[in-house]
């Protein structure tokens, strides 16, 4: 599967199979209700699904990755089989290859192939779509990584090795995605100067994946909201995210990002 290109910012539908993800843990850790919502937001217009089976939030205990696999495999064979592409979230080879035997046609990890050197071969062997994040531990370790001389320039440089050893492990360069993985090793002035400079890092070449959806960043800025009081805040960053250029936008509320996506299409073409 190539990456959807639907001319307009895609927007990427969340799925977290999981008991503790930050803004919707434990709601779609039953199958039927993970599938429920991913056809859901299909439905409504969502691009693909990301399904992942391990929360990545800040300080989260790591799952054993039979436990992730069966968590995420099933659910994805399932909105596969209802016509859903889906794309898997996850840093493990061992999950990817399960998902992408139940069917799943892009792998995003979010440790960019740092997490599992066996990653990279086994996108490669797939030929699939790849979403490299940038990241620098696992949770636990995360806020002690935020340090950086210049985090967009730092970002850049850092995503750019692992985009050299994913096109050395064979992955095609036609099927990279960048990230800047907001929240991963970053504050929140990170996350805006990443943001606010992102033409810096779409000049690498690649299609440039946004996960700002509920993220802690926005509560800040919004004077310590919790994530359910994030959404328009996420797609006004949809917006301006497609605005700049950005491929895709990961998000929980695909409703409000495809009107949002929709809106900065209309603004950059002069037409509706
Ligand atoms: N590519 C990508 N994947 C991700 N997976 C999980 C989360 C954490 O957010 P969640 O717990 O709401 O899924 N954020 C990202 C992200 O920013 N980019």
């Amino acid at each position: 599967m190539s990456l959807p290109r639907p001319g307009r910012c895609v927007v990427m539908g969340v799925v977290n199979v999981t008991p503790d993800s930050f803004s919707d843990g434990g709601r779609y850790l039953g199958r039927p209700d993970a599938v429920e919502h991913g056809v859901a937001m299909f439905r409504r217009g969502a691009d693909l699904i990301d399904v992942g089976g391990e929360s990545t939030r800040p300080g989260a205990d790591r799952v054993e990755p039979a436990v992730e696999a069966a968590r995420v495999a099933p659910v994805i064979r399932e909105l596969v089989a209802a016509g859903v592409p889906v794309s898997v979230d996850t840093m493990r080879a061992e999950v990817a290859e399960a998902a992408l035997e139940a069917g799943a046609s892009i792998v995003n990890d979010v440790s960019g192939g740092l997490a599992d050197p066996r990653m990279a071969s086994v996108v490669a062997s797939a030929g699939v779509p790849y979403v490299l994040m940038h990241w620098r531990g696992h949770s636990r370790d995360m806020d002690k990584l935020a340090v950086y001389d210049d985090v967009v320039r730092d970002v850049r440089d850092e995503l750019s090795a692992r985009v050299d050893t994913a096109l050395a492990a064979g992955v095609r360069a036609e099927d990279v995605v960048l990230d800047p993985g907001l929240g991963f090793a970053k504050d929140a002035t990170h996350n805006w100067q990443l943001l606010q400079r992102l033409d810096e890092l779409l000049e690498l070449g690649f299609p440039v994946l946004v996960g700002a959806s509920r993220k802690r960043f926005l509560g800040t800025l919004l004077g310590g909201r919790p994530p359910s009081g994030r959404e328009d805040a996420t797609a006004a960053v949809s917006a301006l995210a497609a605005f700049s250029g950005a491929w895709g936008v990961r998000v929980h509320d695909v409703g409000r990002s495809l009107d949002a996506v929709a809106v900065a299409g209309a603004w950059r073409a002069g037409r509706g």
